[in-house]
C-alpha cells in the first residue's frame, strides 16, 4: 500500500517516522514539526485510509500497518528512521522494531499498548464503524482524546470531529481489527532500539499502566507520564513531548 507522506526539514539529517493514531491523520503531529524539524527530517505519512492514503479492505494485522512504512522507506531509500507514534502508531512501530529492527534506530511509543484487551470489544467497534461510519464515534472518542479543558474547545472539537468522519469506515474498521489481533507482548524483549514510552495521565484509553508494561519488557525502555494529558498527549502538552522526542532523539540512536 502506497501511504501518502509529507517530508520536512533538513535534506541530510536523521530521519524521524511520525505515525498518527486511529481516526486522525498526520496533522495529529502539527505542534511537533517546528521542533522536530530543526533537527531533524519528519516524515509523517497517513496510516491506511486515514488523511490522504487510500483505503484498503480490512482486516488488517500489523504487519499489514508496519508493512506500509517499510514500503515507504524503501521507496524513498531511506535505510532507517528514528520512529515516534500516537497509541495505533505507537504498536505499529513497536511492531518495526521486533520485525525489522534494522531500520528502526530509536522509538518512541506514545499513549499506546502492547496488550489492549479484549479483543472482540475492538471487533464490535470495527462492525459498528463498518454499519453507522466514523463520525458516528466522535461523541464517544472526543473525551478520551482530550481532557475535559481541550475537549470543550469548539476549534479543537470542529479540527477532530473534521479528521475522524473522513477517516474511511472500512480502514478505521480494519484498524480495530489489527489491535484485535495485535501480537507484540511477547517480543517486546526484542527491541534493541533505545526506547522512550510516553504516557498521558488522564488518559482512558491506554492509561500510563499500559506504558510501564511496555517499559517493563523494552530492554532499558524508560517511561514519562504527562500531567494534564489524556490520549492525545502530543497534541495536548506539546511543549511536554517536543521535549522528550528532541531530547531522546537526540541521544542514543542505536
Ligand atoms: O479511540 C480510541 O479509543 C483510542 C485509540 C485506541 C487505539 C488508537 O489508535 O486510538
Amino acid at each position: 500500500m502506497k501511504v501518502d507522506y509529507e517530508l520536512t526539514g533538513p535534506n541530510d539529517a536523521p530521519v524521524v517516522v511520525l505515525s498518527n493514531s486511529l481516526g486522525n491523520d498526520r496533522t495529529l503531529w502539527d505542534a511537533q514539526l517546528p521542533a522536530l524539524a530543526e533537527r531533524f527530517r519528519v516524515l509523517r505519512y497517513d496510516q491506511r485510509g486515514h488523511g490522504a492514503t487510500p483505503s484498503a479492505p480490512g482486516p488488517y494485522g500489523l504487519a499489514d500497518l508496519g508493512g506500509d512504512v517499510l514500503e515507504l522507506l524503501d521507496d524513498l531509500g531511506i535505510a532507517e528512521a528514528r520512529f515516534a507514534g500516537v497509541s495505533l502508531g505507537g504498536m505499529t512501530g513497536m511492531w518495526l522494531a521486533e520485525n525489522a529492527p534494522e531500520r528502526i534506530t530509536a522509538l518512541v511509543p506514545i499513549c499506546t499498548s502492547a496488550d489492549l484487551t479484549p479483543p472482540e470489544a475492538w471487533r464490535e467497534r470495527a462492525a459498528q464503524v463498518r454499519s453507522n461510519g466514523t463520525e458516528s464515534m466522535f461523541e464517544a472518542t472526543l473525551p478520551r482524546w482530550f481532557t475535559p479543558a481541550l475537549a470543550g474547545d469548539p476549534q479543537v472539537r470542529e479540527k477532530y470531529r473534521a479528521m475522524l468522519a473522513a477517516t474511511d469506515d472500512e480502514s478505521y474498521a480494519g484498524c480495530c481489527e489489527a489491535i484485535a489481533s495485535m501480537d507484540i507482548l511477547d517480543d517486546l524483549p526484542r527491541i534493541a532500539a533505545p526506547t522512550l514510552v510516553i504516557a498521558g495521565a488522564q488518559d482512558s484509553a491506554t492509561p500510563p499502566a499500559h506504558a510501564e508494561q511496555i517499559a517493563a519488557a523494552v530492554p532499558d525502555a524508560k517511561v514519562e507520564v504527562i500531567a494534564e494529558a489524556a490520549h492525545l498527549a502530543n497534541a495536548e502538552q506539546p511543549e511536554a513531548v517536543n521535549r522528550l522526542l528532541v531530547e531522546h532523539f537526540s541521544g542514543g540512536a542505536r
